[in-house]
């Protein structure tokens, strides 16, 4: 029965290569039960609710390899429950794995046939996308690509198999052209690629079949969906006789001159997030005072680290005048969790005296970049980033010793420990000047209110997400 994945609590991430893993382990145990059978048995009872009540046949593209022999199964299923099917599949029979042959003989021996190529003017009531899964090796091309754009013009539902055919399911790349899906029904455990960069956009309504197999058995993974808040992400209560003194004093460095407004919505933020107090040490020195929110205090960005803050921020609408340099340089010093975001990030990618320094703090460093930053930190392009953000964000989290959220479709937040979870909360409305300062403000919040440095950035990320849900 399937599951939706938002039911799930921090649900594991699998990679290509552990679901290569667990086949061969699978297979080793248990010669003589096919999860291809299970996969294919799911597909046809999803299916069966999917497709339209025309009459009209289901459209099923099978590629080389299981993939494709998890749609044969399906075919074979639902032509057996009375639905008319059309196969189409290009592949060698002589060539096809174990399994996948042993699924095409059957469906040809259940008197099924297999076209070479989508018959052209015909109507469906579904497409089932068994082409390609977690083995896509490379841009897809030829027939395929022709296919995949024939069947995202059909005006009908669409059940993608594992992943959406041309999506790499490690990354969330479209990998030359990929199946828009409606509805994607995955296997044995989620991929990473469903839920960042453009896996979102294709994969549709999620679905998880575990195809029999308990959850304990499956390898344990760095990776987790952030599908909803657990215990470790939440304050403890507060206790009646409490006061600011107990949750924090968040001072945040920024705000130089035309800029003013990123501090503002920071410390707007963070009392929202619940500190004890905020104190904005902007560089334009003509604000002393925020009328809409008189419980922020301003300080002389200078001093500010004398006061002792216990977290700071510092990048909201900083600049990269010498003045913010030296101010970076300070803040890097701070004996307390120490936020960079915006600015005080590409000041870091500028110097590499001030990176080395970053690197070397003892008191936990959280990094905030969106993919821009990011390249720059990297020494990349953004687009070598977004193709692979997974790795992107922890290369910055080994390379800083740092928690860090790379922020874009499907956050990414990385650890140094190298645990990674991505935020499934959120969405294209957080696309907007001042939306990264909310989150910077949110999370020093959560630092100063104590608690643990990789878990507030989850839970900023999180929360940040659910407050900006669909307009
Ligand atoms: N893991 C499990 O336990 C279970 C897995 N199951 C299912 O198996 C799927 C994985 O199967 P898989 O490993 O056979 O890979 P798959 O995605 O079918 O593609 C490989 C084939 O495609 C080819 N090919 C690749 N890229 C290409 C391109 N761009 N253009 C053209 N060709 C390209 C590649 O050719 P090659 O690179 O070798 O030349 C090879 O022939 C998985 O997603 C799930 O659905 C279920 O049965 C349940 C249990
Ligand atoms: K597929």
């Amino acid at each position: 029965m399937p599951i939706a994945p938002r039911a799930l609590v921090s649900p594991p991430l699998f990679m290509a290569a552990d679901c290569r893993a667990i086949d061969r382990h699978w297979a080793a145990a248990h010669p003589t039960t096919s999860l291809m059978e299970r996969a294919g048995t799911a597909t046809a009872e999803l299916a069966g609710t999917l497709a339209s009540e025309s009459g009209e046949s289901v459209l099923i593209l099978a590629g080389p390899g299981n993939n494709g022999g998890d749609a044969l199964v399906a075919a074979r299923l639902l032509a057996t429950q009375g639905f008319r099917v059309v196969v189409v599949n290009r592949a060698d029979p002589a060539h096809l794995p174990p399994d996948a042959a042993r699924a095409w003989a059957a469906w040809r021996e259940s008197g099924g046939t297999i076209l070479a190529d989508i018959p052209p003017s015909q109507r469906y009531s579904l497409v089932i996308d068994g082409l390609f899964g977690v083995g896509l090796q490379r841009d897809i091309g030829g027939e395929e690509a022709r296919w995949i754009e024939a069947a995202n013009g059909l005006n009908c539902p669409k059940l993608a198999l594992d992943v959406p055919s041309g999506l790499d399911s490690d990354n969330g790349r479209v990998r030359g052209c990929a199946l828009r899906a409606d509805h994607t029904l995955t296997f044995l455990g989620l991929k990473p690629g469903l839920f960042t960069a453009d896996g979102p956009d294709y994969a549709g309504q999620l679905h998880l079949d575990t195809l029999g197999i308990d959850a304990a058995a499956l390898p344990v993974t760095p990776g987790i969906a952030l599908t909803q808040l657990e215990s470790r992400h939440h304050l403890p209560a507060r206790r009646q006789n409490s006061h600011k003194g107990l949750f924090g004093h968040v001072g945040i460095v920024g705000g130089a001159s035309g800029m003013v407004g990123a501090c503002l919505i920071a410390g707007r933020a963070a009392l929202q997030q619940g500190a004890g107090s905020v104190t904005l040490a902007v560089l334009d020195e003509r604000v002393v005072v925020d009328y809409l929110e008189p419980r922020l205090m301003f300080a002389v960005p200078e001093n500010l680290v004398d006061a002792q803050p216990s977290v700071l921020a510092i990048g909201p609408g900083l600049g990269q005048q010498p003045r913010a340099h030296a101010l970076l340089e300070t803040a890097l010093a701070a004996p307390c969790p120490l936020v960079l975001d915006a600015d005080a990030l590409n000041l870091l990618a500028g110097d590499v005296g001030l990176a080395k320094q970053a690197a070397r703090r003892t008191h936990p460093t959280l990094l905030t970049p969106h993919p821009g930053e990011a390249a720059r930190l990297l020494g990349a392009s953004s687009a070598g980033i977004q193709a692979n953000r997974i790795k992107a964000a922890q290369r910055l989290s080994t390379q800083y010793h740092a928690h860090v959220a790379l922020k874009g479709a499907g956050t990414i937040i990385a650890h140094p420990d190298g645990r990674y979870a991505i935020s499934t909360s959120g969405g294209p409305w957080l696309a907007q000047a001042g939306s990264g300062d909310r989150l910077t403000g949110m999370l020093a919040a959560l630092l100063g209110q104590g608690m643990d440095a990789g878990n507030a950035l989850e839970a900023a990320v999180w929360l940040h997400g659910e407050t900006a849900s669909e307009r």
